[in-house]
């Protein structure tokens, strides 16, 4: 069997690639794949906190949590009685039991949510969420599809105002980590909590050596991950920012949740929809989509 369920979790599987996940949060935990280098193995690509939370009690520290309809501290109207980073990566989440593709290229499946009742207890608003997840050889596709079920035919429309955005914790000796490219970018630093404005980026290669949260917008939607012997390339589609995270070890050491010296071992790359709000109208649309790929050849710039 291509999926194969356990309690509250599926496990996908192509070849010698597979994936592991929670309907809790939709939360993809595991991505293991092979490279050109290295075929006969199946290597985990994404890191997941060994003092995760996989219990429901919170959403789990690791892997690729679905940020909606809020990324951070909500600052919507509609938004302000959900948590930091919104309700989709810790609500159940459904699985139809079937695959959307399996054959020799891929496997598919789709993940829905809909209001519940402790949903529409904190936000009121008529939504439907696909996330569709699809594994290949090389490459893990996450897309989300957010659907505006309103049936208001007012003026103004009933538009659903959003943000989105994957949480990738990608697996990487984080002190030798680059990302490309971001240099000329805006971006908000929210480390630097003395400046208010954008910042520009100068460099070719953005590293994590010290604490970073840095929010690029309108960002070109493709990156490179990559340190020395590896890396993970990232293409996107509708995700107009990106999100640079590693707290390193004095502000590592205070998330409960996070295994010590875990900040060495990731770098969040992510993708979203998050400076300013995406809008829909009442019927239609929207999706967000990225792929991560394995990157098989060393490609390291020379900084
Ligand atoms: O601890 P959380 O809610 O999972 O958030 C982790 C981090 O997520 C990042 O996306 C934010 O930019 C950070 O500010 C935040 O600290």
């Amino acid at each position: 069997m291509p999926v194969q369920q356990q309690g509250d979790t599926l496990t996908l599987a192509h070849g010698k690639a597979s994936t592991h996940l929670y309907l809790y949060g939709a939360t993809i935990v595991s991505w293991k794949a092979s490279d050109k280098r290295h075929p006969d193995e199946s290597i985990e690509r994404l890191f997941c906190s060994s003092k995760a939370a996989l219990d429901g009690s919170k959403p789990i520290r690791g892997g690729i949590p679905v940020v909606f309809p809020c990324f951070g501290a909500p600052t919507h109207p509609e938004h302000m009685s959900l948590a930091q980073h919104g309700f989709a990566r810790n609500s159940i989440w459904q699985w139809d039991g079937k695959t959307i593709t399996d054959d020799d290229n891929s496997i598919s499946i789709g993940l829905t949510l809909e209001p519940t009742p402790e949903i529409s207890g904190k936000y009121n608003r008529p939504f439907h969420l696909t996330y569709v997840i699809t594994l290949t050889d090389y490459e893990l596709s996450t897309e989300l599809h957010v659907k505006n079920t309103s049936t208001s035919s007012a003026y103004p429309p009933d538009n659903l105002e959003f943000q989105a955005l994957f949480h990738n914790y990608i697996r990487a000796p984080a002190n030798q980590v680059l990302v490309t490219p971001l240099k000329g970018l805006k971006y908000f630093d929210k480390m630097d909590t003395s400046f208010d404005g954008l910042k520009t980026e100068e460099r070719a290669g953005v590293d994590v050596k010290i604490a970073t949260d840095s929010v690029y917008e309108n960002a070109p939607g493709n990156y490179e991950v990559t340190w020395p012997g590896g890396g993970i390339s990232i293409k996107t589609k509708a995700l107009k920012d990106v999100v640079i995270w590693n707290p390193q070890a004095e502000a590592g050491k205070k998330i409960g949740d996070m295994e010590n010296g875990g900040w060495e071992r990731y770098v969040c790359v992510e993708p979203g929809y998050v400076r300013g709000f995406e809008k829909i109208e009442p019927g239609r649309v929207w999706v967000g989509h990225q792929t991560l790929s394995v990157i098989h050849e060393e490609r390291r710039m020379n900084l």
